[in-house]
């Protein structure tokens, strides 16, 4: 099965206007690349990139998603909304929303749901922490984490999803799981998706992220069960991320 590779900058509460601009002229060099290509943004950036992006063929997501449609949810966005302003991509149960804003296992389902209702592909995050690996719980966490959205969504929902495995460990930390570390976790995630329907599983694209830079990306990238990576700190760096890119290629 070929999986086109996907590579997706998670700016995370960084940037400002101007790197809008920066990014959108070094992007438009990755036209014809054959990885898809996706910048996730603050909330306020969104629109300004989708202009600076143009026809680029450059994707836009969201890093967060309300788990309610329209309403008297202050300061809440909806799917819809994204999906109006252009973005194609909402990452969901990012590890920082886990451990900063109390996000479990049963919002992240409601979210990845809510998200493929309003149109937008969810990016799931699952990835256990150092005290978890070092207890060897790793794969049972990031299982556990999957399951309980195909709970909740049900396999064929992972047909429009895209899952990506990271670390806590390495998030941040300059410390990237080694090719081999990553590769296996990865294979793992995908035999507990061909457990409920293997061609689904032989179609989903698995992002690593974890400190990823243009040093290490194509190792990790040349791994038979990753398809791509989530890029936070090297995405803010236009030439950075660009090779990262095209490392994916
Ligand atoms: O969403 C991105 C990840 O949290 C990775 O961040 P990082 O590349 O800065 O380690």
């Amino acid at each position: 099965m070929t999986r086109t590779p996907l590579v997706a900058g998670n700016w995370k509460m960084n940037g400002r206007l101007d790197m809008v601009g920066a990014l959108g002229a070094s992007l438009s060099g990755l036209r014809n690349s054959r990885a898809e290509v996706a910048v996730c943004p603050p909330f306020p950036y969104l629109a300004p990139l989708v202009r600076a992006l143009g026809d680029s063929g450059v994707q836009i997501g969201a890093q967060n998603v309300s788990r309610h449609q329209d309403g008297a949810f202050t300061g809440e966005v909806s799917a819809e909304m994204l999906a109006d302003l252009g973005c194609r991509y909402v990452i969901v149960g990012h590890s920082e929303r886990r451990a900063l804003y109390g996000e479990d296992d049963e919002l992240v389902g409601e979210k990845f749901l809510r998200a493929q209702q309003g149109g937008l592909i969810p990016i799931l995050c699952v990835g256990e922490t150092l005290r978890e690996r070092e207890a060897g719980e790793t794969e049972q966490v990031v299982v556990r984490q999957v399951s309980s959205v195909l709970d909740v969504a049900g396999i064929g929902a992972f047909d429009q999803a895209v899952v990506a495995y990271e670390p806590v460990w390495a998030i941040g930390t300059g410390e990237t799981a080694t090719p081999e570390q990553a590769q296996e976790v990865h294979a793992r995630l995908r035999a507990a998706l061909a457990a409920e329907d293997a061609s689904v599983a032989s179609r989903i694209r698995l992002l690593y992220g974890g400190s990823v830079k243009s040093d290490n990306a194509a190792l990790l990238f040349a791994q038979p069960d990753i398809d791509g990576g989530l890029i936070g700190g090297a995405s803010l760096s236009a030439d950075e991320f660009s090779a990262i890119c095209l490392a994916a290629e």
